[in-house]
């Protein structure tokens, strides 16, 4: 469970500060999906980076599990992001020159995992994301939306307990964006991860079941029962 207190973060650009995060309080169950939508530049990255580990807040405490993240020594962040947090980006960011049951061996190789460990748990990553068949293949082989699999996969393979995703679908198309959707939807219910995305798609902010809006590092968050 995710309780974030008060978190602010500022960036300084010159000598203006930019209050990107203005005091969000923000409780997440275990298993929530929870999406994240708002105008440019609100602050809906920043708070995923605060969500990962991937940066530190100005103040306020990011509480996972009752560890708060904003506070751990960088060593312990690294472990809890490479055993408990996946990410998925828009630009996919799988190295090109490893294919796709490579790219997705090396978020076990931090887990100290040995090489057929590896290779089985990679290859049945990929199979669940209907990949199976593609697994020796680069990614400047793959579609838009395989690379997004191949991306989705190397995030799960570690069984992490949440998975985060900034604007997963950005790069791809109408068809593509309802795929991998589905596919996140499918990882989600298996594995009860608690999954928190970012988008500035309309129609899949309308589908959630919890929606939080950032607007000038202010959260505001509503529930809809009718959701999907
Ligand atoms: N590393 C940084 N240095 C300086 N300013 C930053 C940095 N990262 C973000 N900002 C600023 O913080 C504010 C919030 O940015 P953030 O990327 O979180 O917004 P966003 O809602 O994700 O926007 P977008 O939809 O355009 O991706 C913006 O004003 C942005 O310019």
């Amino acid at each position: 469970m995710y309780q974030l207190r008060g978190v602010t973060k500022q960036y300084r650009r010159g000598k203006d500060t930019i209050d990107a995060l203005a005091g969000v309080d923000l409780t997440i169950g275990d298993g929530d999906r929870l999406v994240i939508q708002g105008p440019t530049g609100g602050g809906k990255s920043t708070l995923l980076q605060m969500l990962g580990g991937l940066d530190r807040p100005t103040s306020g405490s990011v509480e996972l599990d009752g560890v708060d993240l904003a506070r751990l020594p960088e060593a312990r962040l690294t472990k809890v992001r490479a055993e408990s947090i996946g990410f998925v980006f828009q630009s996919f960011n799988l190295i090109p020159t490893l294919t796709a049951q490579e790219n997705v061996e090396t978020a076990l190789v931090p887990l100290g995992l040995k090489g057929p460990d590896r290779r089985e748990r990679a290859a049945d990553a990929l199979t669940s994301v209907g990949l199976g068949e593609r697994r020796g293949h680069l990614p400047a082989e793959l579609s838009g939306g395989q690379q997004q699999r191949v991306a989705i996969a190397r995030a799960l393979v570690k069984k992490p307990k949440v998975l985060l995703a900034d604007e997963p679908t950005g790069n791809l198309d109408e068809s593509m964006r309802d795929e991998i959707m589905e596919v996140l939807a499918a990882q989600w219910k298996e594995h009860g991860l608690t999954f928190i995305m970012v988008t500035h798609d309309s129609s899949i902010a309308r589908k959630a079941p919890r929606l939080a809006t950032i607007r000038k590092g202010t959260i505001k968050v509503t529930e809809n029962d009718k959701a999907a």
